[in-house]
């Protein structure tokens, strides 16, 4: 076997961004340098394994074929084979840096890690679409239904919309640059799946009235520039009046935020995560330093903050 080896990180991301569910996503950047994602290796090996290391590894299933590292494989490669006969069988490594069910779109990353991994290692059979298909494919066996609010920032970056069409499944949006990003993780685990079930299956006419106004409002803003108006609509009529009950002290957060110059706050993807902006570095490092002290139930717990990462999932030749 050679010794080639591709190596491949995949942000956190944020899922819903309050006003967009199911169909807005954002890539996440920490803006002191550290890596908020998942890593995986891809490295050609006689025989398949996964390994799997990293500060949450040991929160994983200890079987490898219930991560869902395994199942990505097991579907590029039989997609790749209705192409390609003959290939070099291949081994991965897991570097599981995010926390599970913490709202981060921890699932997607790897999913995206893998993926990309495997695109790169088997020099790029797959384009940008089909890629995004099998991404948002495998995030489902996993959640519970088809999302790409995750899967799409992560491997795409920056802030995206859905378009859900068959050549188009995501599209960019522009981003205001000054915003930061306050995302705490309190430390204990909320389900994607089982926050999904709480939810109503009908949506009243009021909010959804509400719904496609905010996001038709939304992207206008950021199409014009228009900070104000954009902030304005940040508002989750969908999810986060079932969802808060799960997440102590999310109440007391969103005041703090709030009466501190938080332009929007909200929960990040299914919770227990929540997100803060601010267009200065001042009330950023203040609600940060807030929600650490009073938000964090645990020793898992972290905040961070950051800005949007423009690159997505990148890919590595070793
Ligand atoms: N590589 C992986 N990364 C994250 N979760 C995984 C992975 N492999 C399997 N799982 C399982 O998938 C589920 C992910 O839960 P979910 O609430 O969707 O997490 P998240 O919202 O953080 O993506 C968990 O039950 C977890 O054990
Ligand atoms: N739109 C999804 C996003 C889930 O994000 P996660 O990071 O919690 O997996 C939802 O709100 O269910």
């Amino acid at each position: 076997m050679s010794g080639e080896m591709v190596r491949a990180y995949a942000p956190a991301s944020t899922g819903n961004v309050s006003l967009g569910f199911d169909l807005l996503g954002a890539a996440l950047k920490p803006i002191d340098g550290s890596l908020l994602g998942d890593e995986v290796e891809v490295f050609a090996s006689e025989h398949f394994d996964i390994q799997v290391k990293g500060r949450f590894a040991h929160k994983l299933p200890s079987d490898p074929k219930d991560n869902i590292l395994y199942h990505c494989h097991q579907h590029f490669i039989a997609k790749l084979t209705e192409r390609q006969k003959e290939l070099v069988p291949c081994a991965m490594v897991l570097y599981k840096n995010l926390p599970i069910g913490s709202g981060l779109g921890s699932s997607a990353s790897s999913v995206v890690a893998a993926l990309h991994a495997l695109n790169s290692f088997y020099h790029e059979p797959f384009n940008h679409d089909e890629m995004l298909l099998m991404m948002g494919e495998l995030e489902g066996q996993i959640s519970g239904s088809v999302h790409y609010d995750n899967v799409a920032p992560c491997y795409l970056g920056g802030l995206v919309l859905m378009a859900e069409q068959a050549e188009r499944i995501a599209v960019q949006l522009p981003v205001f640059e000054e915003w930061y990003w306050v995302v705490c993780y309190s430390g204990i685990k909320v389900s994607t799946s089982e926050a999904r079930k709480i939810l109503p299956q009908q949506v009243s006419l009021k909010n959804t009235l509400t719904f496609g106004r905010q996001l038709g409002v939304f992207v206008h803003a950021l199409h014009c520039g228009d900070r104000k108006l954009a902030a304005s609509v940040m508002h989750d009529v969908i999810a986060e009046p079932y969802r808060k009950a799960l997440l102590p002290g999310f109440d007391a957060a969103r005041q703090f935020a709030n009466d501190n110059q938080a332009l929007a706050f909200g929960i990040s993807g299914s919770g227990p995560t929540v997100f803060a902006v601010c267009d200065n570095l001042d009330a950023a490092q203040r609600i940060n330093q807030w929600l650490s002290q009073h938000y964090i139930q645990n020793a898992d717990g972290f905040s961070h903050i950051c800005q949007l990462d423009p690159q997505g999932s990148t890919a590595t030749r070793v």
